[in-house]
């Protein structure tokens, strides 16, 4: 990343497709010749000219920048069909993921897809995710957007009315202030390199700035609400013609000061004007209702293991009278784990009677159930009243009375 002030230029060439034929201006093996009608009929936009798409690349780019710095509350302005929030979902580090789009039907098209699948609910992550949408402006501010770590603005700010633009700085660096916003908009430079751009890349583009025009807005913001701004970008230009700077250019703004405590105060407003179109509160384990769950199934699946393998050696025993009182782990590790475990009398397994009795202590002792549990008493309340437990509420009890072959 490139520091505030300079210049945009990449001599490396990745990230372009190579497009067939020896007169492609994108080829670094030929030549650079005029690329316009060397691009061949099928590249019609910028989408087609990059490897991966542009759009994708600028996603990669936001979810790099979150993997790098793990922001738990992430929200992205204009999110449109929510393809970036999606993407975003994955990262198990963000706890808090909100979009906000000023048109509702764009939003609602897709937003199916954050829902948590079936799978989700069979496996509950460790980390709690809650997914919202807004229906509202960037020119307005509404409480729901305090408190975020990182705020996204992919190709936002083009599509913004003079008016809205003008508000912007205030209502993201001041209100919202988070520790990180990220603003990517088409570079005009690059536009002569893309066939069939005349004008704009997009007919809703209010404006489209070249590299010294994105830059003096953003180090005016910048400098008006106390953050730090680096360029750079997405699309990488032919070799050769590197000054034209990225397809896409990207400010990366960080705040100065500590969130509480600010140099820069701005009233908070208490009302709300956004609109909530979705919620989806994922399954987690940190909900207790999940974690009962999880650990209830765990112990009943550790507990039946152990109960089958006791029994598997208790039938041999029966064939040799000998053997009774051995206790013969066998090749399979969950046996040789089994084996080590008896060694403490305490977390044997019996059988009493019609009874197999398997003691909570070794349940506790395997690492899926400690790990969930944490502590030995934390297991005993999860589990109280949702598993047949002995007299004494040492150990998990299982009848064989009525058990055929089969069970
Ligand atoms: C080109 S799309 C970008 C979508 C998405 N960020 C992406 O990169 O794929 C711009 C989006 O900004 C939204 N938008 C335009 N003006 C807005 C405003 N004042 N407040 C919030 N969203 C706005 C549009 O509805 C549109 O969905
Ligand atoms: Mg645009």
């Amino acid at each position: 990343m490139r520091s505030s002030g300079q210049r945009a230029c990449r001599p490396a060439y990745r990230g372009l497709r190579l497009l067939p034929g020896p007169q492609s201006a994108w080829d670094t093996r030929a030549p650079a010749p005029t690329y316009r009608g060397a691009l061949g009929p099928k590249a019609q936009s910028s989408r087609e000219l990059f490897t991966p798409p542009l759009y994708k690349q600028r996603y990669q780019f936001v979810k790099d920048l979150v993997e790098k710095y793990k922001p738990k509350k992430v929200a992205d302005l204009g999110c449109a069909d929510c393809r970036l929030l999606w993407m975003l979902k994955f990262c198990s580090c963000i706890e808090v993921l909100a979009g906000l789009d000023i048109s509702a039907s764009v939003m609602e098209e897709k937003m199916h897809t954050l829902s948590p699948l079936p799978f989700d609910y069979l496996q509950p992550s460790e980390r709690s995710l809650t997914v919202t949408l807004h229906h509202g402006s960037v020119a307005h501010k509404d409480p729901c957007m305090l408190g975020f770590d990182l705020v996204t603005c992919i190709e936002l700010i083009e599509h913004l009315e003079e008016s809205e633009l003008k508000k912007f700085p205030e209502v993201v660096f001041g209100f919202m202030a988070p520790s990180m916003v990220v603003i990517s908009t088409p570079n005009s430079e690059f536009n002569p390199l893309l066939p069939g751009v005349v004008l704009n890349r997009h007919p809703d583009h209010k404006f489209e700035w070249n590299q010294a025009q994105f830059q003096s807005w953003a180090l005016e913001a910048a400098r008006c609400y106390d953050y730090s701004v680096e360029f750079t970008g997405v699309g990488h230009p032919p070799k050769g013609m590197e000054n034209v700077g990225f397809c896409t250019q990207i400010g990366v703004f960080v705040r100065k000061y500590p969130r509480s405590g600010g140099s820069v105060q701005y009233e908070k407003p208490t009302e709300a004007v956004y609109k909530t179109v979705f919620k989806a509160v994922y399954p987690s384990l940190k909900d207790e209702k999940y974690l009962q769950n999880a650990v209830v199934s765990e112990v009943i699946f550790t507990a039946q293991n152990i109960k089958h393998h006791l029994m598997s050696k208790h039938e041999e025993c029966d064939d040799d009278p000998e053997r009774k009182s051995e206790f013969q782990p066998s090749v399979s590790s969950f046996s040789d784990y089994l084996g080590k475990l008896v060694v403490d009398k305490a977390m044997e397994p019996f059988v009493n009677g019609n009874e197999v009795c398997i003691p909570l202590a070794a349940i506790f002792s395997f690492p899926k159930v400690n790990q969930l549990c944490g502590t030995f008493e934390k297991l005993c309340k999860l589990i109280a009243g949702k598993v047949t437990l002995s007299s004494d509420g040492s150990a998990v009890v299982f009848n064989t009375e009525h058990e055929t072959e089969e069970d």
